[in-house]
């Protein structure tokens, strides 16, 4: 029987770490399932990316890396915010896995706890290769595109997901300021 690996992530956007996590687990299995986690969220600041964008993403990353695409599956997962049955959850939106690889220690210690072997894979530059470093320097106007596979940034660029990106750290500037604006009580 084919060994099946789960690996579950925002992706917000696919960087170079995810892609190096990914070589170290497609070592281990046969097929890797790739839960696109926080699904429902797109348009804010830690979200910026909707699921079919991060979809696209994986699909041209994982092309450019060369893994056929019979090797993995891309599914969806919103999120229940429900620890306690998030695991079993999971489990019944995705295909059978026999192991568990993540870096993300709630996510181990909720498989363990419902027996399944977990896998802490190796983390790469996590200083620089975090999907929150890509965003900051989005925002920022610094450069981003060696942080993320050539394909993903083309993508990015395609979509104009940087200027969506600032657009809503300008936006939430401006409902700060709007908050801590003294309230004016009309004259009457
Ligand atoms: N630099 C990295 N090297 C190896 N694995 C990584 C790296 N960064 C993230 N991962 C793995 O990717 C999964 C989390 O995916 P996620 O998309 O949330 O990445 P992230 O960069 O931590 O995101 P964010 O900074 O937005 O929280 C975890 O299993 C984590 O171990
Ligand atoms: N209760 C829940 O809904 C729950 C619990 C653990 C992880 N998750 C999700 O799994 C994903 C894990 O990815 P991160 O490593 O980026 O946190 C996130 O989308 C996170 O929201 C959800």
């Amino acid at each position: 029987m084919v060994k099946r690996g789960l690996f579950v992530g925002r992706f917000q956007p696919v960087h170079n770490g995810h892609l190096k996590a990914l070589e170290f687990v497609f070592s281990q299995v046969d097929e890797v399932i790739i839960g696109i986690g926080s699904a429902q969220a797109s348009h804010t600041l830690k979200n910026p990316f909707t699921t079919s964008e991060r979809m696209e993403m994986l699909i041209r990353a994982l092309d450019e890396a060369e893994f056929p695409k019979k090797r993995y599956y891309l599914i969806p997962l919103p999120d229940i915010n429900f620890n306690a049955i998030w695991a079993t959850y999971v489990v019944s939106m995705v295909p059978r896995f026999d192991v568990v690889f993540t870096g993300n220690s709630l996510v181990a210690q909720l498989f363990r706890e419902k027996g399944y072997e977990v896998i802490v894979q190796p983390m790469f530059r996590k200083d620089i290769l975090s999907a929150t470093e890509v965003r900051r320097r989005m925002v920022s106007g610094e450069p981003w595109e060696d942080l993320v596979p050539k394909s993903v940034a083309e993508f990015i660029k395609e979509i104009h997901g940087v200027e969506r990106i600032q657009m809503l750290a300008t936006n939430l500037e401006k409902n700060e300021k709007e908050l801590q604006a003294p309230i004016r009580i009309p004259e009457f």
